[in-house]
């Protein structure tokens, strides 16, 4: 039964569990009241039946004794017109009738009593209950001396019989019953609505509650009880679940934030040089390839430097590493606050940087890399009370019909810059390179 039960929602278990007993006692009560009630109304018209032919016995005994037809027309109409009586019937000591009127008083009697004592006898038919009692004609005292009468029995000198109508009755038990359905209704409706309020109460909280649970479970993590709860530990369930779901969703938010941010700065940290804050050589590799393919598409001029410090080391050995950091980033700032905001720079090695320019023609490209060469040139470095100055070698490629590839490029760039370096340093070498006669010094 329980485990039967327990597969229905908490609202139906509900519902089970406060309607069903209320729906058993008020039909047992119903049942009980419209039995006793029928009772009561048979034995009434049992009782009145009884009692009217123990009356009429005596009253008919003088008319049975003298045959008085009259009077016996008479009796039998004021006993027609009595409450529920249907038919009444006069008969003689052997059950021959004298007179009969109305319903269920055959001429003959089936079984007459034939002494005084004899009970009341009842008979039922359809519609109708008869009642049939002896006669007897009661012995006058004549005087004290006369023989002791009571010893004798009483002579049955007729019979009568009484038949009542049971419609009357019927229409009554019809009427109870009709009674006893309305106000079984009525209790009824009001016990469910009662039972529905009160399921209602607990169990569509509950039921909130767990689809709320379910779509949480699911990621849905806006899942909110509406507080609906009347009763106090319902609230507080839907308070309480309403503030957790609140608090993992403030915490999912602040996680999400965190990772946001991490992955931008992971992103940042992979395409950029922590040091100079300029890209990195990842991404210089990536936005070469970009500027060659809107250079095949609109003809783009690109132009590429390859700009690698000269004698940098110097700072390093004389005031240390983070001397040469700072000097790093000072040159990396210098740089980008020479070129346009449209040109990009790169840290692409030690003291390696690149820098790519759209839509410069030949001449200013050259011009600004020189300009670049002595602007780093020109950079007072200091660091322990020592004055420093760092040069830079350029190489200078542009993409032309002989140089379509990024890989090519580079190449050209760094050989250019290459040939700088080893061609005195401090100074711009354009690619393609100049001619070296075969056997000239190289510097070193
Ligand atoms: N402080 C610092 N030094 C670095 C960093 N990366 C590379 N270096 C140093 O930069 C120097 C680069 O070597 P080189 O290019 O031969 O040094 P250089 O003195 O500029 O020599 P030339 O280019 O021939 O003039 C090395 O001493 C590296 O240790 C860095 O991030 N910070």
């Amino acid at each position: 039964m329980i485990a039967a039960l327990s597969r229905y929602s908490l609202r139906r278990q509900m519902l089970l569990v406060l309607g069903l007993p209320s729906v058993v006692f008020v039909l047992c009560i119903a049942a009980l009241f419209a039995y006793q009630s029928s009772r009561a109304l048979d034995q009434a018209l049992l009782e009145r039946g009884r009692a009217m032919v123990r009356f009429l016995a005596p009253a008919a005994e003088y008319v049975l004794v003298s045959g008085n037809r009259e009077a016996l027309g008479a009796l039998m109409a004021r006993v027609q017109v009595q409450p529920d009586v249907v038919g009444v019937g006069f008969y003689d000591a052997g059950g021959d009738a004298l007179a009969t009127l109305g319903e269920g008083v055959s001429p003959r009697l089936a079984a007459p009593s034939r002494a005084e004592g004899d009970e009341i006898r009842v008979d039922l038919a359809d519609g109708a209950i008869g009642f049939e009692a002896p006669v007897v004609a009661v012995p006058a005292t004549v005087d004290d001396y006369a023989e002791d009468s009571s010893s004798k029995t009483a002579p049955v000198v007729g019979h009568v019989r009484v038949v009542l109508g049971t419609a009357r009755l019927d229409a009554e038990k019809r009427g109870v019953f009709l009674t006893v359905s309305l106000l079984v209704l009525g209790v009824l409706a009001t016990a469910m609505a009662i039972a529905v309020r009160l399921a209602g109460s607990v169990g569509e909280p509950v039921a909130a509650l767990v689809d709320a649970v379910g779509r949480m479970a699911d990621g849905d993590l806006a899942a909110r009880v509406p507080a609906r709860a009347r009763n106090g530990e319902l609230k507080a369930l839907e308070a309480g679940f309403n503030a957790m779901a609140e608090a993992i969703a403030e915490n999912q938010r602040t996680l999400q934030a965190r990772i946001d941010e991490a992955t931008v700065q992971l992103a940042w940290q992979a395409r950029h040089d922590p040091l100079t804050g300029l890209a990195n050589r990842r991404a210089f590799e990536e936005r070469i390839e970009q500027a060659v393919r809107a250079h095949r598409r609109s003809g783009d001029q690109i132009t590429l430097f390859y700009i690698d410090l000269d004698h940098f080391k110097v700072v390093n050995d004389s005031c240390g590493h983070a001397a040469g950091d700072r000097l790093l980033s000072e040159l990396g700032a210098l740089l980008k606050g020479r070129l346009r905001s449209e040109d990009e720079v790169f840290r692409i090695g030690g003291d390696e940087f690149a820098a790519i320019l759209r839509g410069c023609g030949r001449e200013d490209a050259r011009r600004i890399a020189e300009g670049l060469c002595a602007a780093i040139a020109a950079h007072a470095f200091e660091s322990d009370g020592r004055a420093f100055r760092v040069g830079a070698s350029i190489g200078l490629a542009r993409m032309d019909p002989d140089l379509q590839e990024a890989d090519a490029l580079m190449i050209a760039a760094d050989q250019a810059c290459y040939a700088a370096k080893h061609g005195g340093r401090g100074h711009v070498v354009e690619y393609p390179l100049p001619f070296v006669a075969p056997g000239s010094a190289r510097p070193g």
